[in-house]
C-alpha cells in the first residue's frame, strides 16, 4: 500500500493497532457508535436481566462515559448534547446562562442508549446507540452532517459515510398489500391506529426510534410515525442516516426537522420511503385536524 493510499484509509477507518479513529467526522461517528455499543453488550452480560432497574442505569452510564470520554479526547472543541448531560440537555431561555451548544460551530448530539426499555428485556435487539454531528455551517435542511446508529443486538451499525442501500420496493405496494408502520411499542401516537384504518396499514410495534428508522432502511417496515413527544437526540442519528439514504423525513406536518435548537424537544416525525410520502402526509393532514 503506498503512503498515500495508507493515509487516506487511515482517514476513513483509523488505526486499529494504535487505537486512533477516524479523522473523517462520519467514519469517526460509526466508530463511536460501535465502540459504545459493544460496552452495552458487555454491561447486559455481566449486570444480567435480574433487576432491570439496574441494567438500564448501568447502560446509560458506561455507554454515555464511553462517549463523553472519546468526544472530549478527539474532538475537544466540539460542543455535546446528550440526553445523559443536564447541563446541556436543558430547555434555555432568555436571562439564563446560554449552554455552550448553542453558540457552537458543531455540536454532537448523542443518545447513549435509545431503547433502554428493551435494553433492559433479555433477548430484544430493538435498541440502539445514537451519535450525530450537527453544524452550523449548513449542506442540508437539518444540518446534520454526520451520523451512525449502532445496534449492537442485531451485529449492524449503519452510518453516513457509506450510506446503506435505498429500501427494495415491498412486494405488498405491486399487490395492492398493507403498508407496515412501525411505531413504539409503549407510546404510540394516539391517532395511530385510525389513520391506520384509513390507509391500510398494520402496526410493527418496536422499541427505540434508532431500531425503527434502522427497519425502514432495511425495508422491514414501511414508514415510522412518532407523535406526542421526543427529543433531538432520540431521532438525529437515525435521520441523518434516513436522508443520507434517500428517504423522507420530516415532522409529521412536513416540515423540516431542526436540531441544536434552544429547546431540544422534538415530539414528532415520520420517516419513510419517498414514493410514500405524500400519501402519508396527507393522512396525518385529516387525523391530526381538530375537530
Ligand atoms: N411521549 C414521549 N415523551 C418523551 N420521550 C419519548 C416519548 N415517546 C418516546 N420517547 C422516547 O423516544 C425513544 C423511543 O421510544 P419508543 O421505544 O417508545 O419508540 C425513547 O428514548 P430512550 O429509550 O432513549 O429514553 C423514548 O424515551
Ligand atoms: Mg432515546
Amino acid at each position: 500500500m503506498s503512503e498515500r493510499t495508507a493515509a487516506r484509509v487511515g482517514a476513513q477507518r483509523g488505526d486499529a493497532e494504535s487505537g486512533t479513529p477516524p479523522v473523517i467526522d462520519a467514519a469517526f461517528a460509526r466508530w463511536l457508535a460501535a465502540r459504545a455499543g459493544q460496552a452495552l453488550l458487555e454491561v447486559r452480560e455481566s449486570v444480567g436481566y435480574a433487576d432491570p432497574k439496574a441494567l438500564k442505569a448501568a447502560g446509560d452510564q458506561a455507554s454515555h462515559d464511553l462517549i463523553r470520554a472519546e468526544l472530549a479526547r478527539w474532538r475537544p472543541a466540539d460542543a455535546v448534547l446528550s440526553e445523559e448531560d443536564e447541563s446541556s440537555r436543558t430547555a434555555w431561555s432568555e436571562g439564563t446562562p446560554r449552554p455552550d451548544r448553542l453558540g457552537a460551530q458543531r455540536v454532537w448530539i448523542i443518545d447513549p442508549l435509545d431503547g433502554t426499555r428493551e435494553f433492559s428485556e433479555q433477548g430484544r435487539t430493538d435498541w440502539a446507540v445514537h451519535v450525530a454531528l450537527w453544524t452550523a455551517d449548513c449542506s442540508r435542511p437539518n444540518c446534520l452532517a454526520a451520523g451512525a446508529v449502532a445496534l449492537p443486538a442485531q451485529h449492524r451499525v449503519l452510518a453516513t459515510d457509506e450510506p446503506p442501500a435505498y429500501p427494495p420496493l415491498p412486494l405488498s405496494s405491486a399487490t395492492g398489500g398493507k403498508i407496515r408502520l412501525a411505531a413504539s411499542r409503549s407510546r404510540p401516537p394516539e391517532f395511530l391506529t385510525a389513520l391506520g384504518e384509513d390507509i391500510g396499514a398494520e402496526m410493527v410495534p418496536m422499541g427505540s426510534a434508532g431500531a425503527k428508522i434502522a427497519a425502514v432502511i432495511s425495508g422491514e417496515a414501511d414508514a415510522y410515525i412518532h407523535a406526542g413527544g421526543q427529543y433531538e437526540w432520540d431521532s438525529a442519528a437515525p435521520v441523518a442516516v434516513a436522508t443520507a439514504t434517500g428517504l423522507h423525513a420530516s415532522r409529521i406536518d412536513g416540515t423540516t426537522l431542526q436540531y441544536n435548537e434552544a429547546d431540544p424537544r422534538l415530539p414528532d416525525l415520520v420517516v419513510c420511503r419517498k414514493d410514500l410520502a405524500p400519501r402519508l402526509l396527507a393522512a396525518l393532514q385529516r387525523h391530526l385536524r381538530v375537530p
